[in-house]
Formats: C-alpha cells, sequence, structure tokens
C-alpha cells in the first residue's frame, strides 16, 4: 500500500504525478485549522506532509499520529518545531544548495540596488521629474571595492561573497559560529566579532536562519554601532532584525540605506512606515523566486519524501537522528 501524504503546495502536474504514483496524496490549500478540520481523517492517517508555509508545532502534530516524514519546500525551516519533531521520531527534510545561488544574487541585487537607488530613481523618471541632468540629488554611492559583512557564512553567505569578491573587488568581513577556512581561502574574508562587523562593514548582510539565538540579533544597541553611511540588507528572516530599531534608526538618518527581502511579519503591513521611506528597497519575500529554482526546490522537496519515506535520509535531512 501507498503511503499517505498531505500536500499542501500547489505542484506542477509532473512532479504531482511523480508523488502519487508513489504515494496516497490528499492535496489541500494550505495548512489553516479549517483545512485540518475538513480533512481531519487524512490528516490522522498521513504519514507524510509536504508544503511551505504554516505552522508545523505540536498541535499539528497531535492530529497526525501516523506522520514520520515533513518535507518542506525551503532550506530555512523555523516553522517547524524540531523539537516536538523529534520526540514523535519525525524527520525533517529541506531543500538547500538547489537555491543558494539564486538567494545570493537577490541579495547583490539588493546591495545594488540600495547603493544606486535604483528603485527610487526609476519610479523618480517614470513619473516625468527627468527634465534636466541629473545631479548629487541623484547620486548614490559606490559598491565596489567597499566592505561587505556577512552575518551567517553558510551556503548562502558563501555565494554572496564569492559575487562580491570576485565581482565588486571588495572586502569581506563575516561573522558565524565556526571559522570557515574556505571563505578566508578564496575570497581572502575575515572572522570578527558582530560588533566589529557593524563597525567596518559599508554592508550589513544577513543572511542567517531564525532561531533562539538570532532572534532580534539586531537591535537598536548594534544599528547604533554601523557607519551612518552603511547599508543594512536581510535576506535571512524578518525577526532577526527588530524593525521597530530598524524604522527608527533610518528614521533618525542613521542609516543610508536598507534592502529587505524579508520582514517581522508577513505580507508587511501597508502602513509600514518601511514602506515609505525612499531609501528601503522592499521585495515580497523573493530570495529563491526565480521559475528554474523554485520548480529544483519542489522537485527536491518530492524526491526527498520519497526518500525519506523508503527510510534514507543521506541528503537534505535536518534531524536524521529522528529516524527510528
Ligand atoms: N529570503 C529568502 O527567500 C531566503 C532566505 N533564506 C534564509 O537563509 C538562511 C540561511 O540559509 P543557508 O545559507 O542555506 O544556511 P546555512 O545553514 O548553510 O548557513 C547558516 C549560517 O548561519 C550561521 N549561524 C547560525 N546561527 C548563528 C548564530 N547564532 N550566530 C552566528 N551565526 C550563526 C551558521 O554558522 P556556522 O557556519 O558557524 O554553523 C551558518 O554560517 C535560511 O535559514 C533562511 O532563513 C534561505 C533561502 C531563501
Ligand atoms: O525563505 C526561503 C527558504 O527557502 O528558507
Amino acid at each position: 500500500m501507498k503511503p499517505a501524504v498531505i500536500l499542501y503546495k500547489k505542484l506542477p502536474d509532473d512532479l504531482y504525478a511523480r508523488l502519487a504514483e508513489q504515494c496516497d496524496v490528499t492535496e489541500i490549500s494550505n495548512l489553516s485549522p479549517e483545512n485540518q478540520q475538513q480533512h481531519a481523517e487524512a490528516f490522522r492517517q498521513a504519514e507524510g506532509l509536504l508544503g511551505s508555509g504554516g505552522k508545523v508545532n505540536g498541535d499539528l502534530l497531535a492530529k497526525m499520529p501516523n506522520l514520520r516524514v515533513c518535507s518542506s519546500v525551503s532550506v530555512g525551516y523555523d516553522n517547524f518545531d524540531v523539537e516536538a519533531l523529534n520526540q514523535r521520531n519525525v524527520v525533517l527534510m529541506h531543500t538547500p544548495t538547489v537555491l543558494t545561488e539564486t538567494v545570493a544574487d537577490t541579495m547583490m541585487a539588493l546591495v545594488l540596488s540600495t547603493a544606486r537607488r535604483v528603485p527610487e530613481l526609476d519610479a523618480w523618471v517614470k513619473a516625468g521629474h527627468w527634465q534636466k541632468s541629473i545631479g548629487p540629488a541623484q547620486f548614490g554611492i559606490d559598491v565596489h571595492h567597499k566592505t561587505l559583512g556577512i552575518l551567517g557564512m553558510g551556503r548562502i553567505g558563501m555565494a554572496l561573497a564569492q559575487r562580491a569578491h570576485f565581482g565588486f573587488g571588495m572586502n569581506i568581513l563575516y561573522n558565524a559560529r565556526r571559522e570557515h577556512d574556505e571563505a578566508q581561502t578564496r575570497f581572502g574574508a575575515r572572522r570578527c566579532d558582530l560588533e566589529t562587523l557593524l563597525k567596518e562593514s559599508d554592508f550589513v548582510c544577513i543572511s542567517l536562519p531564525l532561531t533562539r539565538e538570532t532572534h532580534h540579533l539586531i537591535g537598536a544597541a548594534e544599528l547604533a554601532l554601523m557607519k551612518p553611511d552603511a547599508v543594512l540588507i536581510n535576506a535571512g528572516r524578518g525577526p532577526v532584525v527588530d524593525e521597530q530599531a530598524l524604522i527608527a534608526a533610518l528614521q533618525a538618518g542613521k542609516l543610508h540605506a536598507a534592502g529587505l527581502d524579508v520582514f517581522e511579519q508577513e505580507p508587511v503591513s501597508a502602513d509600514s512606515p518601511l514602506l515609505s521611506l525612499p531609501n528601503v528597497v522592499t521585495l515580497p519575500h523573493i530570495g529563491s523566486a526565480t521559475h528554474e529554482t523554485r520548480y529544483g526546490m519542489m522537485q527536491d522537496a518530492v524526491e526527498n519524501l520519497i526518500a525519506a519515506l523508503g527510510g534514507s535520509v543521506d541528503k537534505n535531512c535536518v534531524n536524521p537522528q529522528a529516524l527510528k
């Protein structure tokens, strides 16, 4: 008999067919309480869960007594209560690697668009303000040969360092829990403490996961350490930055600009002051959102689920120790 799975994400037809060949699929739009109630029996039967967005915690696990594998279409897994999964011996699979280069591209796009004011000046031209030669009021700041500080020198941090070092001749600083020799060898990157990185960087780029340790890691005190002409880029998770403190720092002119792909609340509220600050570039959490990469993530998530249901967790597994 095929294992029963709940699918809470729309898949392309070919990937759906691949999943349905191996599993008995119940497809729902999301993990809302209404869907959980309406499909209570499917949740009770399910051995697998595949999708992205929505909390997977003790409450949901209580409704899924047969669950063995969760497969997330994301690399970040802060939506999952990993301790609760471990207690229940539920394996969690995710999609690192396939999205790394694309997310680094997004971060570099935020670096360039904040520094050179691309969205702001695009709106200015389209509004008909370009009536004569531009002057200092339209100038930006250089990116090349500046110092780029990376918080979280993992897969994405390394791919960003590669772009910044080889493409833009930038000096690289980083902060991570451990030394990354490869970053030193390939990009001449220097590991430093958070305070030094914030004080010395022209661009502070966050590619950290959201954990108890990283929640509000960047608050008012940390923002105050940054140079007044520095730029903050966040493509990790919104709550790594205390958003109210960031708004206050930007409104007080203590930072040059910010480039944000992630927010404390997503979608960001339409009345957030971040949306009316001209020196803030906002994106709707599109780090990995290209056709090719999103397809690759969904493909990996399907294969991860099938492999883990079959007892194989050799790659892309967050908690292999949970396998019984
Ligand atoms: N905006 C978007 O669309 C996307 C956002 N992301 C976010 O990016 C995150 C990183 O992804 P990825 O690079 O693949 O993950 P990795 O696990 O490869 O890298 C994470 C890095 O963060 C560091 N880190 C973790 N906790 C701390 C801490 N407390 N203090 C200092 N450093 C810490 C790790 O340090 P060490 O090396 O020492 O272990 C590691 O260098 C994801 O978790 C997700 O939240 C990912 C994809 C898309
Ligand atoms: O935010 C996206 C992810 O893959 O994590």
